[in-house]
C-alpha cells in the first residue's frame, strides 16, 4: 500500500510524461514531498468547480446564520424540534449553493440503492486490498437485500477460524503517512480527525491512493443527518429523539467551523508541504460542501472501529485511535461475541468466525453492546433480536425538593446521578435497578430518608427488587412508574397510533427494491415498534408489581 502502489505509480509516470512542472502557482516542490506529487495535488483540484464571488459571499452569510442558531441551547423538546427544523432549512440553502461543489465531490446521490454500482467496483478494491496484504480467502463481497453489501462465505467456515486479517498499512487512520493531516487549530477528536482525513481523500479522487476502498463505500447513509424533517417526525415523542437532533446540531456545527476556519479565518494555501496541515487545508478550501462532510462523517460513524496508537510512549495507558478498516468493515452485525481484535505483534486486525457458516451463507460480526437507540443514531440500522437493547428515560431530583440533599446523599452513595438517563429493559427485567432504586429514592418521605441516610452503608440493598419496604413506599414507587410509563406511551400513540404503525410497516416490508428513503421509513417504524414494547413491557411489569 502507501505511495507505492502499481496504480499510483503508473498515475505519476504518465502525469510526468505529459508534463512536467515541477513548480506551482511560483512554489517549488517541497522537501517532504515529490513534484509529482505537488503536481498531482494541483491537477486532482483543478477538476473542481469553484463558487464565484456571489456564491461565496451567499454561503459565508448562511454559516453565520448556522453557527448562530446552533449556539443556542434549546430549552425544552418544542425549541430543540423548531431548531432542527430551521437548521433544515438552512441547510437545504446551503446545499443548493454548493450544487456544483458536491456534484463533482461526491456525485451519483440518488435515492436508489448503489449496491450494484458499488459491486462493479469490488473486483478492484478485492485486488487492491490482497496486494495489500488483506487476507480473506474464505469469504467474498456480495449483496444481501436489507444490509446492502456484506461478505459471503465461498467455503464452509468453522467457528473460531481466523477468516481475515487486514494488515496495519492498509488501516486507514490519522497515524498514515500524510501531510495532509493536523488541521488548522481544532483539538478534534479522533473520529473527527479520521473523517477529515476521508473527506481529503475523496476531494484527491482519482489521485488518492485510497481510491479503491473509497470507491466501494456507500454514496449515501441511513444515519439521521440524512434524513428528512418528515422521517425525523416520527422520533418524536420516542428515546432517540433528543440524540438524533443534537447529532444533526454537532455535525452541522463542526462543518460550519471547518467552512469558516477555511473560508474565513486562514490564508488562501497552496498546498505547500512543508507547512503542517498546508496540504489539508488547500484540498478543504477548494472541496469542502456540506455533503461530503455528512458522508465523510457518516462513513466513519457506521464503519468505524478502534485500534492502538502507534505513536505514544510505552510508558503511556494505551491510547485508541478510531480507523477505518478495509474488507473487514463490509461485514454485518448479528448478535454474538466480539470475535475482531487487534494483534500488535503482527500489527493486524484479525476476525475469527463466531459460529460455523456454510457456503454460501453471510459471515456476520458483532458490533458489541449497543441499544437500538444508539444503533439508529450512530449505525443507521435497528437490530431486531438485539439481546442488549433497553430505552433511556430521564429522571431527576427536584431543585424546589426541601429534601434533595438527603435524596443526593443516597444517590451518591449507589453512585447514581442526581439527573440521569436510567434504563428500562426488555423481559425478564423490566426496570433496571439503579431506575427502581432511584425512583424509590424519588419517593421516600422525610421519615424514610432519615432512616436509610442513618446507615448508608445499607443503601445498595434499594437496588434489589426484593428489598423490604415499607409497602405505601412501594406502592408510591410503582405507581410512578406505571404513571410515567403510561406517559411516555401516550406520546407515542399521540405521535402515531400503534395500528397504523403496523399497517405502514406491512406496507413497506412487501416493498422489492427498496429506495433509501423507504429503508429509512422501514427502520424508524421497526424501532418505534421495539421501543414502544419495551415500553409496554415495563408498564405491564409496574401495574402488577404495584397491586403486590
Ligand atoms: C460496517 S458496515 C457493513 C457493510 C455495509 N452493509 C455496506 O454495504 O457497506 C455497517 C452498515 O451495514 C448495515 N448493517 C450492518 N448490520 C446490519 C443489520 N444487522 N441489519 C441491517 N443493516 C445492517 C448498516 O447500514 C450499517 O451502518
Amino acid at each position: 500500500m502507501g505511495k507505492n502502489t502499481k496504480r499510483n505509480k503508473k498515475t505519476k509516470q504518465q502525469l510526468q510524461q505529459q508534463q512536467s512542472p515541477p513548480q506551482q502557482n511560483g512554489v517549488t516542490a517541497s522537501a517532504s514531498g515529490t513534484a509529482s506529487e505537488d503536481f498531482e495535488d494541483q491537477q486532482a483540484a483543478s477538476s473542481l468547480p469553484s463558487l464565484n464571488a456571489k456564491k461565496r459571499s451567499q454561503l459565508n452569510k448562511l454559516i453565520d446564520e448556522l453557527l448562530d442558531l446552533v449556539e443556542k441551547q434549546p430549552a425544552n423538546p418544542n425549541e430543540e424540534w423548531k431548531q432542527y427544523e430551521q437548521l433544515q432549512q438552512l441547510l437545504k440553502q446551503i446545499m443548493i449553493v454548493e450544487e456544483p461543489l458536491s456534484q463533482a465531490v461526491c456525485p451519483q446521490i440518488t435515492d436508489h440503492p448503489d449496491d450494484q454500482s458499488r459491486l462493479a467496483k469490488v473486483e478492484a478494491f478485492s485486488a487492491w486490498a490482497k496486494d495489500g496484504g488483506v487476507h480473506s480467502e474464505g469469504l467474498e463481497i456480495a449483496i444481501f437485500p436489507g444490509y446492502q453489501l456484506g461478505l459471503r462465505a465461498n467455503r464452509p467456515l468453522a467457528k473460531e477460524e481466523l477468516v481475515l486479517s487486514v494488515p496495519r498499512k492498509l488501516i486507514f487512520s490519522e497515524e498514515n503517512n500524510s501531510d495532509c493531516r493536523l488541521f488548522g487549530k481544532m483539538t478534534q477528536a479522533t473520529h473527527l480527525n479520521l473523517a477529515y482525513d476521508l473527506l481529503i481523500e475523496k476531494i484527491r479522487g482519482e489521485f488518492s491512493e485510497w481510491r479503491p476502498y473509497i470507491d466501494v463505500l456507500p454514496a449515501k447513509y441511513s444515519t439521521v443527518l440524512y434524513f428528512t424533517t418528515k422521517q425525523m417526525e416520527r422520533l418524536r415523542g420516542t428515546a432517540a429523539c433528543s440524540l438524533a437532533l443534537r447529532q444533526c446540531r454537532v455535525i452541522a456545527k463542526q462543518y460550519a467551523f471547518l467552512y469558516r476556519y477555511a473560508h474565513t479565518l486562514a490564508e488562501s494555501s497552496t498546498g505547500n508541504r512543508s507547512h503542517p496541515g498546508e496540504r489539508g487545508l488547500f484540498f478543504t478550501q477548494r472541496g469542502l460542501c456540506y455533503k461530503l462532510y455528512r458522508w465523510a462523517v457518516s462513513t466513519v460513524m457506521t464503519r468505524q472501529n478502534l485500534v492502538p496508537s502507534e505513536k505514544q510512549e510505552a510508558q503511556d495507558s494505551p491510547k485508541f485511535i478510531s480507523a477505518l478498516i478495509p474488507y473487514w468493515d463490509m461485514a454485518n452485525h448479528r448478535p454474538g461475541k466480539i470475535t475482531s481484535f487487534y494483534a500488535a505483534v503482527s500489527r493486524q486486525l484479525e476476525c475469527t468466525a463466531q459460529e460455523a457458516v456454510a457456503a454460501g451463507e453471510q459471515f456476520f460480526i458483532y458490533y458489541g453492546d449497543r441499544s437500538n437507540t444508539d444503533l439508529l443514531v450512530h449505525n443507521g440500522f435497528v437490530d431486531v433480536n438485539n439481546l442488549k437493547d433497553y430505552v433511556n428515560i430521564r429522571v431527576g431530583l427536584s431543585p424546589t425538593d426541601a429534601l434533595a440533599a438527603k435524596r443526593a446523599s443516597i444517590l451518591d452513595k449507589l453512585n447514581i446521578r442526581h439527573t440521569a438517563e436510567l434504563r428500562v429493559l426488555p423481559a425478564p427485567d423490566f426496570i433496571s435497578k439503579e431506575l427502581l432504586a432511584f425512583v424509590r429514592v424519588f419517593k421516600m418521605s422525610a421519615e424514610q430518608l432519615d432512616h436509610w441516610c442513618s446507615d448508608l452503608e445499607r443503601a445498595g440493598d434499594l437496588l434489589h427488587i426484593d428489598c423490604a419496604l415499607e409497602t405505601d413506599h412501594e406502592t408510591r414507587t410503582w405507581q410512578f412508574l406505571e404513571d410515567r410509563l403510561k406517559l411516555l406511551l401516550a406520546v407515542f400513540d399521540k405521535e402515531m397510533r400503534e395500528a397504523d404503525e403496523v399497517k405502514e410497516l406491512s406496507q413497506l416490508q412487501l416493498k422489492d427494491g427498496a429506495s433509501l428513503g423507504q429503508e429509512i421509513e422501514l427502520m424508524l417504524l421497526l424501532y418505534r415498534r421495539l421501543e414502544r414494547s419495551i415500553l409496554a413491557g415495563a408498564l405491564q411489569y409496574a401495574q402488577e408489581h404495584r397491586k403486590v
